[in-house]
């Protein structure tokens, strides 16, 4: 069946009427109101603002493995509640994405699953050990088409090893994603921000220079193999400055960063609350301006979640012990449209949730700019609602929700993936 969405500002411009044909795609804006009259199903989209569906370049789902923190399938629904109709889900699974057969398999979960493209990415090397490259050429060549590559969760550290991923992704248009992290600087016991706040709480910490040293590396290493890098949530100025400067040199590299390094400072610590527990870790207000600042101009290229859902019994613990990561999936937009004023356009935002992170992933069907012809993959968003984040609103099965009790700007109501309304009034069709 066709859709008519009536009466949305597209991407923050004129109203219009969009149709999506009964193969899913987008055949073109109609002007406002011609929609009704086509005896199609209709979903009232009247003073929303819509978007291309929402790209995330970064998703932990936890299936294989950990099916208690989270599944492909709910991975799917926060996804979709929150605007997305494309995840990449991260390899750091159990057992790790690093063969076709395991790519083939989350990619198959996804389509199970139904609500948004769940997009495998591949490890880098076998059972993320830094040490012998994985089947990236397989995985590349299956049915799973992967073309992100990343050991997320720990960092590619080994330069030889980074240079070889660098040299093999290339002949297929594949990108690495690095987590950038250089292990002796950011020792195994380090737990947050090293700064004033760490040393006055007496916790272990992992300074910025540890990012900063890997990207530097690593965008060097992108000019001498003539490939792709791609920096996975960049937390510091430093790391910033080296995109700025590699990207006005040529060099082939793109950023993301996540909607908390966007919000969230390292003056956390002082609750002890290991829901603030991430990494890399909450960077202090200076690198927050910065990160903002390089989102606006273009130096950081997208949004990513990391969204990290964890159990209670990892994430329950004294700050030291407890697990990395956060919820981000179904904030994500409201987070963004909360932080940046009001010279960041409806425009940029799809440019950086939808439009960059299609490309970086050179995903197939996510044009990201609502024109004819692509899948009616689209995200409705109420501009001027204002939402307090309640954790057990959430449709993940995890809790870890930074934002709870926060108040942030706009919301996602409907979300339209390939012509099939998933969502709907916020709520899973
Ligand atoms: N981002 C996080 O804090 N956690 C990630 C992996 C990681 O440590 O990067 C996770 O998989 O939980």
């Amino acid at each position: 069946m066709s859709l008519v969405i009536t009466g949305a500002s597209l991407m923050g411009g004129p109203r219009k009427d969009l149709y999506v044909d009964d193969a899913g795609r987008l055949v073109g804006e109609l002007p406002a109101g011609a929609g009704r009259s086509r005896g199609v199903e209709t979903l009232d989209a009247d003073g929303l603002v819509a978007l291309p569906g929402l790209v995330d370049l970064h998703t932990h789902l936890r299936e294989p493995g950990r099916e208690d923190a989270e599944t492909v399938l709910t991975g799917s629904r926060a996804a979709a509640v929150g605007g997305y109709t494309a995840v990449l889900a991260m390899a750091n699974t159990t057992p790790v994405t690093d063969t076709a057969e395991a790519a083939i398999r989350v990619w198959e979960l996804g389509r199970e699953a139904g609500l948004v493209d769940v997009v495998p990415v591949g490890a880098v090397t076998k059972g993320l050990a830094g040490e012998e490259l994985a089947e990236l050429g397989l995985m590349a060549r299956s049915r799973a088409r992967v073309r992100v590559f990343s050991d997320d969760g720990r960092c590619v550290h080994d330069a030889r090893v980074m240079r070889r991923a660098l040299e093999y992704v290339k002949a297929f248009g594949g990108v690495v994603s690095q987590h950038a992290q250089e292990p002796t600087l950011a020792g195994p016991a380090a737990c947050c921000h090293e700064g004033e706040v760490s040393g006055r709480l007496g916790l272990p910490g992992w300074p910025g220079i540890a990012e900063e040293v890997i990207v530097a590396r690593d965008v060097m290493l992108a000019r001498h193999t003539g490939s792709r890098v791609h920096v996975a949530h960049v937390s510091t100025a430093g790391s910033v400055e080296v995109v700025r400067w590699a990207k006005a040199q040529g060099i082939d590299v793109t950023a993301e960063v996540t909607p908390h390094h966007l919000l969230l400072t390292t003056d956390l610590l002082t609750t002890f609350d290991p829901t603030y527990k991430v990494n890399p870790p909450l960077r202090p207000e200076e690198d927050v301006k910065v990160l903002r600042e390089a989102l606006a101009d273009g130096t950081i290229d997208a949004v990513a979640t990391d969204h990290a859902p964890h159990a209670r019994h990892d994430k329950e613990h004294a700050f030291v012990d407890a697990a990395f990561g956060m919820l981000g999936l179904e904030t994500a937009l409201s987070v963004v449209r909360t932080v940046m004023d009001e010279t960041f356009t409806w425009a940029d935002v799809a440019r950086v949730m939808s439009q960059s992170p299609a490309r970086i992933a050179r995903l197939d069907g996510h044009g990201g700019t609502l024109s004819p012809g692509e899948p009616g993959h689209v995200t409705l968003v109420d501009p001027t609602a204002s939402v307090t984040v309640d954790r057990d609103d959430s449709v993940s099965l995890s809790r870890n929700n930074p934002w709870h009790g926060r108040s942030l700007t706009s919301k996602v109501v409907h979300t339209v993936y390939g012509g099939r309304v998933t969502v709907r009034d916020g709520a899973l069709a």
